[in-house]
């Protein structure tokens, strides 16, 4: 607020700065979105706020305490635009609408309709359809944590209990990917909050600590679910769970002033039945984000899903694989199923059509349904036949999930119908323009629709009627604004006046009638208009009661709709990129013939060469070495990605592919400077790695690229070293880990390790890389030949190729071999490495001054005479 709070003391403010301090004092934390007119205005602080993020411009309107009152205002029919980047920039935003009459005495009423927060959206305006906004809350005792998760558009409510420990917490907080989290005040200050809000994006907000109480948490779970006991949901005794679920629900209906019907269950879900992704292999692997700005990510190379549900089930599905390989079976089983009759294309034709009805629905259950909306579902369900006629051919008595996806689909011919009778066509946006339900649908709306179109002739049908009625030619009906309808008839006829006629006006030589069919009929017309509008919202309002009525049925239908687009998504995946179907195997290992990396392969198709991985419990950890751009990352990566493809139910690129149970997956791949953490780019590999020493077990794969790169080449190198034995020896995991340290092959003479490259070959001079994953060591790093297909100019590499030389001369001579690989040539332990010997190899021979010289000469540019005294001078230095 300003340096003189004007809260302090309202009183001395007009009465309309009074009501909207008043409001403001209940929403201290929001923006509070004043309306005024055709404007959103906003003060104080909020104004310098909203100016610094929208860019608006700063005015200023009266004066509080002297001072003027800073204001910063948006159109409101504009307001949408700004509400999204606010909310996008993590903020909350309390919608102050005008609700009462004007009146001319005071300000009108006004009153908080709806909050906005970033994680309660399920407005298309705010919300892009490809992104899911949930809600999490996080309730913490000494050593547990309980999450509960809430998708408020689809009503999906999930809660678990967790050890708390700070790795796995951002583990499951990067799978469920919340966009804003709910903690209570009293851990604002602990080191796990501190910690969190250094390491994520996400919004916290801070609620009050009566809320995250365990004691009503359960009542509060009960109400919303009309049960008297937790019991049906399993999470009797999951206290944290239900108090964080609890503060969550609360937080939801406060923000959207409204019940939740659609709400009626929670489930509960432990982390452990999905493979552990951490938030920087997520980022690595480039699962659904790409690491640079032009790139493609997995998801948006597989996402060609017909519907906007089906694409986020999909993403969902890639940012949780799967443990349970039942379950993935039937999924496979499904996409066996529609791959095997070619029904692929019939599902996906039939369910484009289809719109986000996953978002109507959520709509509905919260009353902010729009005419639009119900369109959108009258179309699906319209739609719902189609689909089942593509379906039906690929459904045979063992098709678990199909056949139950097509029960769940159903048939909503009913709810099509009350939308045909009751909804035009095509509506206006806004329920308020009118013209939103049919004619012939409600006789009450009907007349008043009638009344307003047909005033005229309704008066010239009466006034017909009257004349004949009173036997009176000349009887006129009329309108002024002062006394509103009337029959006229001259003095001379108002003798014969009928007795209904109830005299209104007299003028010099007219009387003026009402009658009571005229009276009803001036009322009626009047305000038909707005009694047409007040009709239609209620028959709107009661529309909508009666589909919540059908909710639970309508979200599983559109639950359905979204899964069987992912399976038929995956179908026409494996058929057009030639995908087959895994297995798995209860034994540990990752057997995978020829597999390809989804998204290097579609960059260069047909020239992507194929490689076999083969990892088992007797061989777990392959060192990989081979020149720079040889294919190394790639085949790392492809392998991850083929698990991860595999572990969502999907088919993958390969020949074959047998894989056993994997808990977890660990990447180290490169880095860049973290500057905004304050870390090193070598500081970032060691912590990373770390990470992957401490917690791997035997059932995590593990990528390991380059690691020790970032410092001198012997501690990196002896670090090295190090992890490749931890992590076959002691953690014993399955291991990629590749390496510039040739010395490491040595290692391949170990239990458990084993020594492959990528295959290169050098043809005049010139490296032909060749992609290859071969058994064995390599032999040459090739590296001056990459340089050179980089394009460094061809002086640098001669000078590189002539220090080479040196090198390799100096390392034989200390050394006795030109191999790189015998730097240990020693068996010990890590911890016993000395590295003494290899410290002497840096002290390097000084080269002869005639080879100085002559690496200095530029002999192109060398004229004879200058040839032959650089001779002499050469000469003279042996
Ligand atoms: N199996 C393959 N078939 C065809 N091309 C490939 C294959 N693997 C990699 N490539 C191509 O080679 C490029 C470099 O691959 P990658 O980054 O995996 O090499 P690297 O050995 O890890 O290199 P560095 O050691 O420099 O990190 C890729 O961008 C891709 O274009």
């Amino acid at each position: 607020m300003n340096a003189t709070n004007p809260m302090l003391d309202i009183s001395s403010h007009t009465p309309m700065m009074q009501q909207y301090l008043t409001v403001k004092q209940q929403y201290a934390h929001a923006l509070v979105f004043y309306r005024m007119g055709d404007f959103y205005e906003l003060f104080f602080e909020d104004a310098h706020r909203a100016v610094k993020l929208l860019g608006i411009t700063l005015t200023h309107r009266g004066k509080s305490n002297g001072q003027p009152i800073p204001m910063a205002g948006v159109p409101y029919h504009a307001a949408e635009s700004y509400l999204a980047r606010l909310v996008k920039a993590g903020e909350t935003i309390a919608i102050c609408e005008q609700v009462g009459e004007v009146t001319g005495k005071g300000p009108v009423d006004r009153q908080v309709v709806r909050i906005l927060t970033p994680g309660t959206l399920t407005d298309d305006a705010l919300l892009p359809s490809h992104q899911s906004a949930s809600l999490a809350a996080l309730c913490f005792d000494k050593d547990k944590v309980g999450i509960a998760v809430l998708e408020l558009s689809s009503g999906q409510f999930l809660v678990q209990e967790m050890p708390l420990d700070y790795l796995r917490l951002g583990i499951e907080l990067a799978r469920l990917a919340p966009a804003e989290i709910l903690i209570s005040e009293d851990v604002e200050n602990t080191a796990t909050v501190k910690q969190l809000r250094q390491d994520i994006e996400t919004p916290l907000t801070r609620r009050p600590n009566v809320d995250f109480h365990p004691g009503n948490a359960a009542d509060v779970l009960c109400r919303q679910f009309k049960v008297s006991t937790l019991a049906g949901f399993g999470v009797e005794h999951l206290k944290l769970a239900q108090a964080a679920a609890a503060a969550l629900l609360h937080y939801a209906s406060e923000t959207q002033k409204t019940s939740l019907p659609h709400i009626q269950r929670i489930r509960v879900e432990s982390m452990d039945a999905f493979i552990a992704l951490d938030p920087v292999t997520r980022r690595n692997l480039e699962i659904t984000e790409p690491l640079f700005e032009h790139g493609t990510s997995l998801l948006k190379l597989v996402d060609r899903c017909q519907t906007v549900m089906g694409s986020r089930l999909l993403a969902r599905h890639l940012m949780q694989p799967l443990r349970d390989t039942k379950l993935l079976e039937q999924r496979q089983d499904a996409i066996d199923d529609i791959l095997k009759g070619y029904h692929e294309e019939a599902i996906r034709v039939a369910l484009s059509s289809i719109g986000d009805i996953e978002r109507v629905l959520g709509r509905i259950a919260l009353n902010t349904a729009r005419p639009r909306d119900l369109v959108m579902l009258r179309q699906a369900c319209a739609q719902l036949p189609f689909v089942h006629h593509a379906l039906h051919p690929a459904l045979h008595p063992k098709s678990l999930v199909l056949s139950q996806l097509a029960s769940q689909l159903g048939s909503f011919n009913h709810v099509f119908d009350l939308l045909k009778q009751a909804v035009v066509e095509i509506p206006p946006v806004l329920l308020r323009e009118g013209g939103v339900i049919a004619a012939g649908f409600d006789s009450e709306l009907d007349e008043l629709r009638q009344i307003r179109d047909h005033a005229n002739q309704f008066l010239l049908d009466m006034e017909q009627r009257e004349r004949e009625n009173t036997g009176i030619a000349t009887l006129k009906i009329g309108y002024n604004r002062v006394s509103g309808y009337y029959i006229e008839l001259t003095r001379a006829q108002s003798e014969s006046a009928p007795a209904h006629f109830i005299r209104r006006q007299t003028l010099k030589n007219v009387e003026r009638y009402i009658t009571p069919e005229l009276k009803t009929f001036e009322d009626k017309v009047l305000s038909s208009e707005s009694r047409a509008l007040n009709r239609e919202k209620q028959l709107f309002d009661h529309l909508l009661d009666t589909l919540r009525q059908e909710l639970a049925a309508l979200q599983g239908m559109s639950a359905a709709v979204a899964e069987l687009d992912v399976l038929a998504n995956w179908a026409a995946q494996a058929r057009n990129r030639q995908w087959i179907r895994p297995t798995f195997q209860p034994e540990c290992g990752i057997d995978i013939q020829a597999g390809r990396h989804p998204v290097v392969e579609s960059l260069i198709q047909a020239s992507f060469t194929p490689n076999d991985v083969n990892l088992n419990e007797k061989h777990r950890l392959a060192l990989i070495t081979g020149p720079n751009m040889g294919g190394k990352s790639t085949y790392m990566r492809q392998t991850a990605l083929i698990c991860i493809l595999a572990y969502c139910g999907s088919f993958v690129p390969a020949k074959q592919a047998k894989l056993g149970p994997i808990d977890r997956i660990f990447t180290r791949i490169g880095s860049a400077d973290d500057l905004s953490s304050g870390k090193s780019t070598f500081m970032v590999e060691m912590t990373e790695t770390a990470q992957i020493l401490h917690h791997a077990t035997s059932h995590s794969l593990v990528l390991m690229d380059e690691v020790g790169r970032g410092t001198s080449t012997y501690d990196g190198l002896s670090l090295a070293w190090a992890c490749v034995l931890d992590l076959a020896k002691r953690i014993q995991c399955l291991c990629l880990f590749a390496t510039h340290y040739f010395e490491l092959t040595e290692l391949g003479q170990q239990a458990g390790i084993d020594n492959y490259h990528v295959a290169a070959k050098e043809i005049n001079g010139d490296l032909i890389l060749l992609h290859q994953v071969r058994s064995g060591p390599a032999s040459q790093s090739h590296g001056i030949q990459v340089a050179k297909l980089a394009g460094i100019p061809a002086s640098v590499l001669k000078e590189a190729q002539q220090r080479l030389k040196i090198l390799e001369r100096q390392q034989s001579k200390y050394i006795g071999t030109a191999h790189q690989n015998d730097l240990f040539d020693f068996d010990t332990a890590p911890e016993h490495i000395v590295v003494e010997p290899q410290i002497q190899i840096v002290e390097v021979e000084k080269p002869s001054p005639v080879l100085e010289q002559l690496q200095q000469t530029d002999v192109d540019n060398l004229t004879p005479r200058q040839a032959l005294e650089l001779l002499y001078a050469l000469k003279q230095l042996i």
